[in-house]
C-alpha cells in the first residue's frame, strides 16, 4: 500500500504513522507513506496557497492552482493509479467496512483541507471520495488522514502478528457491541478483585462472562447500537440475566 498525503503539515503524518504496529509495518515495509505540501507548488514569492473567500465572510480559502501542481507531482511519482479522497465533514463517516475495502487498494491519495476549506472547483473536478470522520468541527482534514492510515495499515498483510490480528479479529467480531472490562495483575488490589471467573482456567466460562458483559455496557451506554446488533438467542439470554443481576 502506498499513501500519499496532500497536506500544509506533512511532519504531522509522518509522527503519527512512526507508532506501534504502524510503525513497524511501516519499517517492514508493509506499506509507504508520502507527504506532499501545496505549499511547495505554489508560485510567486509569497507562495501563496489561500486568499479570501469570494463573496466575502470569515477565513480563507485553499487555491486550486498550488494543489492542481502538488496533485500532478503526486501522480507524476508513481504510475501506480489512485482515488483523490478528500477527508471533508460533507464525507461519508468512516467505517470499518469502508477501511476493508480501502485496505485493498494498491494506492491512495489523501487531500486534507485546512482554513475554510478547498475551492470547489477543484475538488468537483479531482476529488473521487469524500470520507469524514464525524460531525464535530476540526482544524483541518489531518487527524482524518491519521485515522485512515492507522486503520488501513493494520490490516496489511504481515502487519499484525497472532495475537495482535486475534484481538484486531475480535474487535471486529464485536462490532457493534462495546468491549468487555480488561483486567491484569495483580489479582488483588486496594482499587478492586478481579472477577473469580477470569483466574478461573474455565475458558467456555471465561468467554460466556466477556460476551455477558459486553452485552450488559451496550445495554447500559449505547442501547441503540443493541437495535442493530444481531442478537443470538444465547446472547438474549445472557443479558436477560445479567438485567436480573442488576435487580432493574
Ligand atoms: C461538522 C462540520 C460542519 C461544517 C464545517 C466543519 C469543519 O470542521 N470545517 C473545517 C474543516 N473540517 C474538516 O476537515 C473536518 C471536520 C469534521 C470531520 C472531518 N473528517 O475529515 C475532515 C473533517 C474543513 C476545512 C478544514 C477543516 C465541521
Amino acid at each position: 500500500m502506498r499513501f500519499d498525503v496532500i497536506t500544509l503539515f506533512p511532519d504531522f503524518l509522518a509522527q503519527s504513522a512512526g507508532l506501534g504496529v504502524v510503525g513497524r509495518a511501516q519499517e517492514k515495509s508493509l506499506f509507504s507513506l508520502h507527504g506532499w505540501n501545496p505549499r511547495d507548488y505554489a508560485e510567486g514569492n509569497y507562495r501563496r496557497v489561500d486568499d479570501r473567500p469570494f463573496g466575502g465572510g470569515p477565513g480563507m480559502v485553499m487555491l486550486i492552482e498550488p494543489l492542481q501542481a502538488c496533485l500532478a507531482a503526486v501522480r507524476a511519482a508513481d504510475p501506480t493509479p489512485a482515488p483523490l479522497i478528500h477527508l471533508s465533514p460533507q464525507g461519508r463517516p468512516l467505517t470499518q467496512s469502508r477501511v476493508r475495502e480501502l485496505a485493498a487498494l494498491p494506492r491512495m491519495i489523501l487531500l486534507c483541507g485546512r482554513y475554510e476549506g478547498i475551492d470547489e472547483r477543484f475538488l468537483a473536478s479531482e476529488v473521487d471520495e469524500e470520507i469524514s470522520l464525524g460531525d464535530y468541527v476540526l482544524s483541518g482534514g489531518e487527524l482524518g488522514a491519521a485515522v485512515i492510515i492507522d486503520a488501513v495499515a493494520r490490516l496489511q498483510e504481515g502487519a499484525l502478528n497472532d495475537a495482535e490480528s486475534a484481538a484486531q479479529d475480535s474487535f471486529e467480531g464485536e462490532l457493534g457491541l462495546l468491549d468487555c472490562p480488561h483486567f491484569s495483575q495483580p489479582a488483588q488490589h486496594p482499587l478492586g478483585e478481579v472477577p473469580d471467573v477470569l483466574r478461573s482456567g474455565n475458558h467456555a466460562a471465561i468467554a460466556r462472562w466477556r460476551r455477558q458483559q459486553s452485552l450488559l455496557r451496550t445495554w447500559q451506554r449505547r442501547p441503540e447500537l443493541l437495535d442493530e446488533a444481531v442478537l443470538s438467542k444465547a446472547d438474549r439470554k445472557l443479558l436477560e440475566q445479567a438485567r436480573q443481576g442488576l435487580g432493574d
